[in-house]
Order: structure tokens, then C-alpha cells, then sequence
């Protein structure tokens, strides 16, 4: 139907697009939404993310700065102290794909020397010098859309048409990618969900997330714990919301998401079993 690679090759590690991939979110932060605190040093941040991996994690998100509504920006050193020891000895470690969850072309550069092997940039590559990073890099990247800026975006979120308003941002950062030597086949998307959106505008997203597959590169959905998980489910805390996380992710790879980003790697798995299963059932035939 659409020309989606086969596979990703994160910097020689190759993440098959045979099935939704998990990926394992490792954040090295003091003030992570929902799990601010818990991994913030390097110690905590490896045994976590082997802790992931070993609950069926087929990638691992790292990231060093909160991006939640009303977050501080970390100063570039900080960031590079956070990350870059966790990456080292991740890389050396395990031998699932690392992934950088940064804007900074800086620390996409010093990541990926670091052993990540795919850039996770929720902003797309807007950052001065990040189109010329991930052509340098020539690893696969993730672009998502994200309306405003993380300190004020969840203030008064409108779009007059969220589909066509997110589908017309991300076609127009593939195009830009490409032209400073991107390769497609590097290119994955996201919606980003909470940036900039109500949940209204989150679900909108979700329930016609497979309008986005003709774009024809592997879309990755982060729904995890979101406040818009809560506020459907009346969760008040983000430690809560697995249930919900886990059916938003289910439903996300069903309109065609092969990259889940998850905080709840081994429920996320058992969905996805329990999904592949009923998935295999073969289509009656017609008589
Ligand atoms: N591609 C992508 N990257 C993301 N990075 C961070 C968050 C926010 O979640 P989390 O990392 O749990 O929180 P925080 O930003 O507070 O660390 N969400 C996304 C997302 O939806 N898509």
C-alpha cells in the first residue's frame, strides 16, 4: 500500500518494521512529567533502561530535558552531562537501538558518537544547525509536530482543522529534511501528542492517525501517561495511567504506528501479543 521500509538501520543496528517496535523511554531528568527523579542519575538511568530491555524494550528512548508544558530549558552541558555517560554504556550494554531524544544539534552529533543510532527531535529538525546535523549523521529521525513552544503550548491550543493543520507540518519538515540530504528512508513522524493539542485534538489525532501512513514513512505515537490519558480515564497521577496508556498505544498501532513510545514497556508488550494474536487469525474465506 505505502512504500514504508522494511526496516530501520540504527546505526548498524537494525530495528525490523515487521511489527509495532516498543520503544523504552529512559529519561534522565529531575523533572520528568511522570517520572521525574526516578533515573536521573547514571546508574539509575542503565539498570532502568536494562530493566526496560528486558521487559521486551526494542529500542530505548534517552532523553535529558523535560519537555513538559511549563518545563526549563536545560543549558547545553548539562544536558551533554546527563545523556552522554547513560548512551555509553547503554551502546555498550545492550544491543537494542539507542535513540537521543533532543532538539540541540550539539547533542545529536555527541549522542550519536556515543553509540544512539536514531535522533528523536520534537522539533523537528527547526533548531539551527539540526537539518545539517541528521544529514551528517545518516541516522534515521524522528520529526513531530508540536504547536508553540513546551513552555506555553498547552495554554489556548486551536487549529481550525488538526488533521490537515499537523498532516501539512510534518509533510512540509519531511520535504525540508529531504532537501538538506536526509534520506526518506531515514524519515519517521510523529504527532505529538500533548504538544500543543487538547485531548479533543489528541484523540481527533489518534482515531485518523492512518491518514498520515500515505506519507509513506514508519509514524511513531507517545501517548504515555499523558494528560490526556488522565483526563479521560480520571487518573490524577501519571503512575496510574498504564491502563489507558496501554489501550491508546494498542489503537495507535492498529491506524498503522510501528514505533510506540512507552514509559510501561512490559504491558505494552503483553498487549501487543495479545493483538498479534487475534492479528493472525487469517480472514475468513469468501465464498
Ligand atoms: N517523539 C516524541 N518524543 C517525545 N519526547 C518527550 C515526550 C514527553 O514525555 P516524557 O518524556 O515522558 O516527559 P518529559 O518530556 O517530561 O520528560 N513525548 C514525546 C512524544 O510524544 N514523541
Amino acid at each position: 500500500m505505502f512504500d514504508i521500509s522494511p526496516q530501520l538501520d540504527c546505526g548498524g543496528r537494525l530495528l525490523r518494521l515487521d511489527r509495532p517496535r516498543v520503544m523504552g523511554i529512559v529519561n534522565v531528568t529531575p523533572d520528568s512529567f511522570s517520572d521525574g527523579g526516578d533515573h536521573d542519575s547514571v546508574e539509575a538511568a542503565v539498570a532502568h533502561g536494562l530493566q526496560l530491555v528486558a521487559e521486551g524494550a526494542d529500542l530505548l528512548d534517552i532523553g535529558g530535558e523535560s519537555t513538559r508544558p511549563g518545563s526549563a530549558p536545560v543549558p547545553l552541558d548539562e544536558e551533554l552531562r546527563r545523556v552522554i555517560p547513560v548512551i555509553e554504556r547503554l551502546a555498550r550494554d545492550t544491543t537494542v537501538p539507542i535513540s537521543i531524544d533532543t532538539f540541540k544539534p550539539e547533542v545529536m552529533r555527541a549522542a550519536v558518537a556515543a553509540g544512539a543510532g536514531l535522533i528523536n527531535d520534537i522539533q523537528a529538525l527547526r533548531q539551527p544547525g539540526a537539518l545539517d546535523a541528521a544529514a551528517d549523521l545518516g541516522v534515521p529521525v524522528v520529526l513531530m509536530h508540536m504547536q508553540g513552544e513546551p513552555g506555553s503550548m498547552q495554554d489556548t491550543p486551536h487549529y481550525d482543522d488538526v488533521v490537515a493543520e499537523v498532516h501539512r507540518f510534518l509533510t512540509e519538515r519531511m520535504f525540508q529534511a529531504e532537501m538538506a540530504g536526509v534520506a526518506k528512508k531515514h524519515l519517521i513522524i510523529d504527532l505529538g501528542f500533548g504538544f500543543g493539542k487538547t485531548t479533543e485534538h489528541n484523540m481527533i489525532l489518534l482515531a485518523r492517525s492512518d491518514r498520515f501512513l500515505e506519507l509513506g514513512v514508519p509514524m511513531l505515537a507517545g501517548l504515555s501517561r499523558k494528560r490526556s490519558i488522565g483526563e479521560l480515564t480520571g487518573r490524577e497521577q501519571p503512575r496510574d495511567r498504564v491502563a489507558g496508556s496501554v489501550a491508546a498505544h494498542l489503537i495507535a498501532a492498529q491506524r498503522g504506528a510501528m514505533l510506540l513510545r512507552v514509559h510501561d514497556v512490559a504491558a505494552t508488550v503483553d498487549a501487543l501479543k495479545v493483538w498479534a494474536a487475534v492479528d493472525a487469525v487469517p480472514m475468513p474465506r469468501v465464498s
